[in-house]
């Protein structure tokens, strides 16, 4: 079959530097995500999944960077991207769900402010189709009474419940990716299942790809169609 990866990360070294200090975190990581699918990428605590996922739409910590390698989105190499260029292809490519994101919403503002933010560059049209189209996102990640929801402040929300407003937001932005960084941790074991089921069923109505990373390697193997193993900052294949 031939087909272009949306994604290619080829040969990825990112370093930690400061003053004399220099460690090399991530070394010689190369994977590929390919239109449609869903790649997880496990390893234990510490391995680097969150530093590839960080690294992928330029959010890495200070003291943090890449040294080697290549990131290719659609075939362009976004290593050498500017802070706005970061930014046009967190809203308009790859949406990242960051981990521990039960604390991405802010408790005390409506379910409807948060989501307006999140969609205010996009040109939808009047206000009533802005609100079916936020509608339509809460039904799409699960939810029979998204009018309750909207109206909603996400501390009166289950953790199960603002995992699915969160990403709903995300798909709000219509990313051709969506990288979802351990969206299951603070959740119980049925939530768990529920998110990841419903993270398939959005891969496989909408056609989404998606990065899933997670240490629960066993819980994310029946839903990906490949998996990517992290081992101390290296792919093992
Ligand atoms: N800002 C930072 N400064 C220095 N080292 C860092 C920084 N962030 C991460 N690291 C180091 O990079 C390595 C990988 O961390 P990372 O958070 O990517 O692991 P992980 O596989 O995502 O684990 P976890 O699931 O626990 O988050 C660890 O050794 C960590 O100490």
């Amino acid at each position: 079959m031939d087909r272009s990866p949306l994604l290619k990360v080829d040969h990825l070294e990112v370093t930690y530097k400061q003053k004399q200090q220099r460690k090399v975190i991530i070394q010689d990581v190369s994977f590929k995500l390919y239109p449609g699918e869903m790649v997880a990428m496990t390893g234990k605590s510490g391995a680097g999944k969150s530093v590839i996922a960080h690294a992928l739409v330029g959010l890495l910590d200070k003291g943090l960077s890449v040294t080697k390698g290549q990131i290719l989105f659609e075939g362009k190499n976004i290593i050498q991207f500017n802070e706005k260029q970061f930014e046009n292809l967190r809203r308009e490519n790859i949406a990242m769900m960051i981990q521990h994101s039960l604390n991405g919403l802010d408790p005390i503002r409506l379910v409807k402010k948060q989501m307006l933010e999140t969609i205010r560059h996009r040109k939808v049209g009047s206000k009533k189709e802005v609100e079916q189209l936020l509608l339509n996102l809460l039904t799409q990640v699960g939810f029979k009474e998204p009018e309750e929801v909207l109206d909603s402040y996400p501390f009166e929300l289950s953790g199960g419940m603002r995992q699915r407003v969160l990403l709903a937001m995300m798909l709000s932005l219509q990313p051709k990716i969506l990288i979802a960084d351990e969206p299951t941790t603070a959740l119980d074991i049925v939530n768990r299942e529920k998110i990841l089921e419903l993270l398939k069923q959005l891969q496989c109505n909408l056609g989404l790809t998606i990065l899933l990373i997670s240490h629960d390697e066993n819980s994310v193997n029946k839903y990906a169609d490949r998996v990517v193993h992290m081992n101390e900052g290296g792919v093992l294949l």
